[in-house]
């Protein structure tokens, strides 16, 4: 069902992995993944976030965000395992993933859109959670609309075009108690910026 009333669709899937396969891959992640500190552009300053990231795609992906350019670690078997899981759910192939760690509720993720100019508009963006539940808001850019859920454990979040051209998201931060959360969105980038 989608969770936007218009200009864009935010579909919800809970439960695409079980319990035992989310703490598998979430430790894999943790552990596999070559984490630094994100790095962005506020207000023309260089800042570093706590939240770690790690970008990961095919060969040659590369990707402007937040204003810097970023280029791909390889794909771990658990990224394989999981991506294979999400092409067949979304109907699409991707080339490339974001990933996030959020070690507690003070970080989150600011109001932004995924509308940088390398992806495939005909491909959606897929977020899949692992770890803690947190809130996920979208807001509408032009009548200031929105729409929050929260993603759980094992969960999919599928974005299809024009949800990014008409709407914002946030990860909301949080004063509770929440354990450590690992997102992924998975995109499908064009390669004639090259
Ligand atoms: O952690 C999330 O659920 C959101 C991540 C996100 O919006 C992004 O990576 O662009
Ligand atoms: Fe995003």
């Amino acid at each position: 069902m989608n969770l936007l009333p218009k200009d864009g669709s935010g579909l919800y899937i809970p439960g695409v992995f079980d319990e035992t396969s989310c703490a598998a891959l979430f430790a894999s992640l943790l552990d596999t993944v070559n984490w630094k500190e994100d790095q962005l552009m506020m207000f023309g300053k260089l800042i570093t976030t706590k939240r770690k990231v790690a970008w990961v795609g095919d060969a040659g992906c590369s990707y402007t965000y937040s204003g810097v350019k970023k280029f791909p670690q390889t794909w771990t078997p658990a990224l394989l395992e999981i991506k294979q899981r999400i092409e067949a759910l979304a109907h699409h192939e991707f080339n490339s993933c974001l990933l996030n760690l959020y070690h507690d509720g003070s970080e989150g993720m600011g109001w932004h859109s995924d509308d940088e100019k390398e992806l495939d508009q005909a491909a959606p963006i897929a977020s899949v959670s692992f770890g803690g539940e947190r809130k996920f808001a979208f807001k509408h850019k032009s009548d200031r609309t929105s729409v929050s859920l929260t993603l759980a454990n094992g969960s999919v979040l599928l974005m299809h075009t024009p949800t990014q051209q008409f709407w914002q998201h946030s990860l909301t931060k949080t004063k509770r108690a929440v354990a450590p959360r690992i997102n992924l969105t998975f995109r499908a980038i064009r390669h004639d910026h090259h």
